[in-house]
């Protein structure tokens, strides 16, 4: 089992290896034992196959479940609001734990509850996908709002992520493919080496278990290292966004759910890249495309049904749009980008995927 810290203003240790939640009953057990409730928000669709394996490691404890809808859709205020009647009518207290079993989404919401009921109880990330090495860590909650990505949220971290990789064999392949993206985008703003070794990859099926662990490890350290030294986003943790300004503008105009985040950041960075005149543009949207990321769909799709979306990025201040490019690999910086360089580029950009795909 590997172990990496994060050392935010409230450290903790992010696990990776396959039986993980056997640390319930070790590492963990004075945390679930101090708790009065132990509460699981649940991906529905995760649940249905694999809750069963995680209950069997929290059999010594009163755990009460629930499921939420799978994916994007859970990021609501619905369904937020839906796991705060939950908790109350659990009488839960300031003293019960919650554990977010799911992927990206569902500890977005999950973690954003945990950190607004009673203004804050502790709660465990158990990620079950691959996007989800980024998401667990770090302590970025959040639901969307129909005007734009993730923007009612916190910063609040988790006690413990016990990252179950036994969980990740049964992965679709849509899945694999979103969450590669975010192992692709954390080589991008680090390391040229690492990025040439997932540019080599034109399958992933042909990657073994242990391969994709070790990805996960690096990504999760490169994280974890930006997020030690800028918690709260003033500065480098905005790197982390690299490619996600036209991805959320993606998702917020196509509607949560219809693109995977991991698809949309793939998109995203290749904008990023032709706007940053980055070498491997071409070789990445040929990575991209001999993958089965949907780059096509960028064709039907107007710069100006994006823009309002973009100007409202988080990066962005009163209109004013911010991007993370690269000097080169593994150098990100933050640069002001005027609006008709900003189109032109997307129209460039459709060309250059037209002249591949
Ligand atoms: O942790 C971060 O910081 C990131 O930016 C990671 C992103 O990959 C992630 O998708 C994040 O949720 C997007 O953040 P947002 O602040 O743009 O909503």
């Amino acid at each position: 089992m590997k172990q990496l810290r994060v050392e935010a203003d409230h450290p903790y240790t992010v696990h990776i290896g396959a039986g993980a939640f056997g640390l319930f009953a070790n590492e963990y057990r004075p945390l679930l034992d101090a708790a009065d409730r132990i509460v699981v928000i649940a991906d529905e669709q995760v649940a249905e196959l694999h809750l069963q394996y995680l209950l069997d490691f929290l059999k010594e404890w009163d755990v009460r479940v629930l499921t939420v809808p799978s994916g994007e859709a859970a990021k609501s205020v619905e369904t937020f609001m839906a796991c705060h009647s939950f908790l109350l009518s659990e009488n839960c207290s300031r003293n019960s734990l919650l554990m977010a079993f799911g992927g990206g989404a569902t500890g977005d919401v999950a973690g954003f509850v945990a950190s607004t009921f009673m203004r804050g109880i502790p709660f465990i990330q158990l990620p079950t996908t691959i996007l989800a090495h980024d998401s667990a860590v770090g302590g970025k909650t959040a639901i969307n709002h129909e005007l734009g990505k993730n923007m009612i949220g916190t910063f609040y971290q988790p006690k413990a992520v016990l990252y179950d990789s036994k969980l990740l064999e049964t992965l679709p392949p849509g899945e694999v493919r979103s969450g590669m993206a975010e192992v692709i985008k954390h080589a991008f703003i680090s390391n040229a080496t690492w990025l040439e070794e997932l540019l080599a990859i034109r399958d992933f099926k042909d990657m073994a278990q242990e391969e994709l662990n070790q990805h996960l490890e690096k990504g999760i350290a490169v994280k974890a290292a930006i997020v030690e030294e800028d918690e709260f986003e003033g500065g480098v943790r905005k790197y982390l966004n690299f490619g996600h300004t036209l991805a959320h503008a993606l998702e917020g105009h196509l509607g949560y759910g219809n693109l995977t985040h991991g698809e949309a950041v793939v998109l995203g960075m290749s904008y990023a890249l032709l706007l940053s005149e980055h070498e491997k543009l071409d070789d990445y949207i040929r990575w991209a495309h001999e993958n089965g990321y949907p780059l096509h769909i960028v064709k039907d799709i107007r710069f100006d049904a994006l823009l309002p979306y973009m100007k409202k990025d988080k990066k962005s201040s009163q209109g004013i749009l911010n991007f993370v490019l690269l000097k080169q690999t593994g150098m990100p910086f933050v640069e002001k980008v005027e609006e008709q360089r900003a189109r032109s580029a997307y129209e460039k950009l459709i060309l250059q995927i037209e002249e591949v795909i």
